[in-house]
């Protein structure tokens, strides 16, 4: 028997039905804090539907959806559940392309909302060295004064990896990161990951199993809603029912 305590992210026999077809089925999985994992799995696998579920955007019909071993997320609505402090990078970069690199992190820092707080707000001293700090994380100091515009598609996704960061998540959930990046924005994301994961708990989805690997996390085979195994890279990809359902096709 699992036990929720101790985890960032506690999912007990979830399930969930799109007219009749059970997208997720019976699906239990852990996250604890600051780790990674890494799920892979075919397409139509559920993954998707799975990040909807923990970010509200998806009731389930049944089953436990914890976050931080006690808030039952099941409640919540999606803007409660980002207010917790989970942060969902979606596959396609949306950054403010006609701001700055250091606009759009500004922009996105965590602090007192209303029109007042916009219209007088200045960056304290905290807010800088913050900002610093994470433009040093997804590798964009250098182009901070750069439009958004100009960044490649690669730097745009850490740019707005960056922008969740700057929301402090506890759990950061990422889709498919490195669709279209070249090798090396490829290799400097796996490194950045897993620079995060050293303080957050971080959930990438991916179908790169070569970034999959330089993650080096825990990884968990996704297939018709249910978890088909669960174990490093070698002993997933070794696993007679991965190489037949996914590797293998
Ligand atoms: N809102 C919905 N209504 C009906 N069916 C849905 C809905 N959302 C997802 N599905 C179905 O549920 C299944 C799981 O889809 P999901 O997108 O979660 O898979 P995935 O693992 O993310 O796939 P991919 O790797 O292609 O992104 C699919 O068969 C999909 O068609």
């Amino acid at each position: 028997m699992s036990t929720a305590s101790d985890t960032m992210l506690y999912l007990d026999g979830v399930s969930v039905a799109f007219d009749g077809f059970k997208a997720i089925n019976n699906l239990s999985i852990i996250v604890k804090p600051a780790e990674m994992l890494a799920i892979i799995g075919p397409n139509g696998a559920g993954k998707t539907t799975m990040m909807d579920i923990i970010t509200g955007k998806t009731s389930p019909d049944a089953g436990q959806v914890l976050f931080d071993g006690r808030t039952d997320l099941t409640k919540l609505d999606e803007a409660a559940i980002a207010n917790l402090g989970i942060g969902r990078k979606f596959q396609k970069p949306t950054v403010f392309e006609s701001h700055t690199v250091w606009d759009n992190l500004e922009m996105a820092l965590k602090k007192p909302r209303g029109i007042f707080a916009a219209l007088f707000y200045t960056a304290s001293d905290a807010d800088v060295a913050r900002i610093t700090e994470i433009l040093e994380t997804v590798r964009l100091y250098a182009r901070k004064d750069e439009l958004a515009a100009n960044l490649s598609h690669g730097q745009k996704q850490w740019l707005e990896i960056g922008m969740l960061l700057a929301q402090d998540p506890k759990l950061l959930l990422v889709d498919e990161p490195v669709a279209g990046m070249t090798d090396s924005e490829t290799e400097e994301t796996a490194k950045l990951l897993r620079e995060i994961a050293t303080t957050r708990s971080v959930v990438v989805v991916e179908h790169d199993m070569s970034f999959v690997r330089d993650l080096g996390s825990r990884v968990i085979c996704l297939a018709e809603g249910s978890v088909l195994a669960e174990g490093t890279l070698d002993q997933v990809s070794a696993n007679p029912v991965v190489i037949e359902r996914y590797l293998g096709r």
